[in-house]
C-alpha cells in the first residue's frame, strides 16, 4: 500500500474531530439564549410530552352501540284514547345507533286506492313534466274544492296544519339507555360504557347528569335535547336531529378503570331556543310510513306523517400507551429544536451587538487566500 493512502486510512480511523466552541461573556446574548432554551424545554416537556403525550403510540377504537327507549304516552284525540309505548314511537325498532323517536304525527286513516280531489295548493299549476311524477291526474276538475281530481290513496293526506302542541309532548320524559362497547385491537383492550361503578341497581335508579351522574347510561330525552341547545317543544312539533357523542380518551399507561366515556350532545338539525323559525326554508325533520290492512276485501292503509327527534350516536375512541419509538422520535425532534437557540444567538452576536467584529474574529479562524492558492498550485 502506498504511504499516502496508508496515512489517509490511519487519519480516518485514529483521529477524531470535534467543533471548537467559543465561550462568550456577554450578558445580553446569554440571557436571550437561556430564555429561548427554556422556552424550547417548556414546549418539549409541557406540550410534546405532557399534553400531546408524544411518548405514546395511539390506537383508534372499533365500537358497537345498542339503544333502548322506554316511556309511555297517553293521547285522547276525537274521543279516541290511546297508549303509545316504545314499540309504537321508535323507528327502526332494533335499537340502532341512529333512530327516530316520534313526538308528533298527522294520521290519515282508511286510505284506499281511488279517485279524489287533491288537497291544498292546485298542483296543476306545476310544470307538466314535474306533475306526472307527483300526482296521477284524471283530467277532471272538482268545483267544490277548486282543485283537480287525482288517482291516489284516498282520502288524500292534509298536512297543512301541524298539531301544536305536539301530540306526544310527554316524550320529554322518555328515557334512552345506551350500551356501547369499544375495542382497541392494538392493545388488546375491550371496554364498555357500563364501567365498574355501573351495576344493575345503579342502572335501575340513575339518570344521566354531567356533574352528579356522568357515567349513568340512562338519559332523559328532554335533557338530551335541552343540553344540545335546541328547544324541546319546537323540535317535538316539527322534528329535528341530535348528535350524541361518546368520547373515549384513554391513557392505558394508567389503570384501565380510568378509561371512561364522556357524553356530549349536539343539536344537528332543528330550531334553537332563540332562533326565528320562520326564516328557515325546510323546518324540522319528518318522514312517512304506512300500516296496511284489508277491509271487506279492499286493501287499505293508515298513512302516518311522523315528526320526531332523530338521534345519531357517534363514538370517538382513542387510546395511547408508552412505546420507545415515539419517545425517541419526540426526544430527537426536541434536541433538534434546541438548535434554534444557537442560530438566533449567533445572529445576535455576529450582526447586532456593538462588539460584533470582535466576536466574528473570535468565532471564525481565517486563512490567507493567497497562501491557499499557492499551496493548491504547487
Ligand atoms: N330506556 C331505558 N330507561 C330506563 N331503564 C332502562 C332502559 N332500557 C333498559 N333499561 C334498564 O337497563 C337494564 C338493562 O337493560 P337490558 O335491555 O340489557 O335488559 P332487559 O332485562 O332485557 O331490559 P327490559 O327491562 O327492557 O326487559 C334493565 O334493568 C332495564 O330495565
Amino acid at each position: 500500500m502506498k504511504p499516502q493512502i496508508k496515512r489517509t486510512f490511519s487519519n480516518f480511523f485514529f483521529e477524531y474531530e470535534t467543533p471548537r466552541q467559543v465561550l462568550v461573556r456577554n450578558k445580553r446574548v446569554a440571557v436571550v439564549c437561556r430564555i429561548i432554551q427554556m422556552g424550547v424545554l417548556a414546549y418539549i416537556i409541557g406540550w410534546v410530552f405532557m399534553y400531546e403525550k408524544g411518548y405514546q403510540i395511539v390506537d383508534i377504537a372499533i365500537s358497537s352501540i345498542f339503544t333502548k327507549m322506554k316511556g309511555v304516552s297517553f293521547t285522547n284525540i276525537s274521543e279516541k284514547e290511546r297508549i303509545w309505548d316504545a314499540a309504537d314511537y321508535v323507528f327502526p325498532e332494533q335499537g340502532d345507533s341512529s333512530f327516530v323517536v316520534m313526538t308528533n304525527y298527522i294520521a290519515t286513516v282508511g286510505q284506499k286506492q281511488d279517485k279524489c280531489p287533491e288537497v291544498g295548493k292546485c298542483l296543476s299549476l306545476l310544470p307538466s313534466s314535474l306533475l306526472a311524477f307527483i300526482r296521477h291526474m284524471t283530467g277532471r276538475c272538482i268545483n267544490d274544492t277548486s282543485t283537480c281530481e287525482i288517482y291516489s290513496w284516498c282520502p288524500v293526506e292534509d298536512d297543512r296544519k301541524i298539531p301544536d302542541p305536539p301530540v306526544l309532548l310527554t316524550a320529554e320524559n322518555y328515557t334512552l339507555f345506551i350500551k356501547n362497547s369499544i375495542t382497541f385491537r392494538q392493545f388488546n383492550v375491550v371496554r364498555s360504557n357500563l364501567v365498574e361503578s355501573v351495576n344493575q341497581s345503579y342502572i335501575n335508579t340513575c339518570l344521566y347528569h354531567p356533574k352528579t351522574d356522568p357515567l349513568c347510561p340512562i338519559f332523559r330525552l328532554g335533557d338530551i335535547v335541552e343540553r344540545s341547545g335546541l328547544s324541546f317543544s319546537e323540535i317535538a312539533r316539527v322534528g329535528g336531529a341530535i348528535g350524541v357523542l361518546i368520547d373515549w380518551d384513554c391513557n392505558l399507561d394508567l389503570s384501565i378503570r380510568h378509561c371512561k366515556p364522556k357524553y356530549e350532545f349536539y343539536g344537528l338539525y332543528g330550531t334553537g331556543k332563540n332562533e326565528d323559525k320562520e326564516e328557515k326554508p325546510s323546518l324540522g325533520y319528518n318522514f312517512r310510513y304506512a300500516k296496511y290492512y284489508v277491509e271487506n276485501e279492499v286493501e287499505k292503509r293508515t298513512l302516518m306523517k311522523v315528526f320526531g327527534v332523530r338521534i345519531d350516536i357517534i363514538v370517538h375512541g382513542r387510546a395511547g400507551k408508552f412505546d420507545i419509538i415515539p419517545t425517541l422520535t419526540a426526544i430527537g425532534s426536541g434536541v433538534g429544536i434546541f438548535g434554534v437557540a444557537t442560530v438566533v444567538c449567533d445572529m445576535l452576536l455576529l450582526y447586532l451587538v456593538s462588539k460584533r467584529d470582535f466576536y466574528k474574529n473570535m468565532k471564525f479562524k481565517h486563512t490567507e487566500i493567497e497562501e491557499e492558492v499557492s499551496v493548491v498550485f504547487k
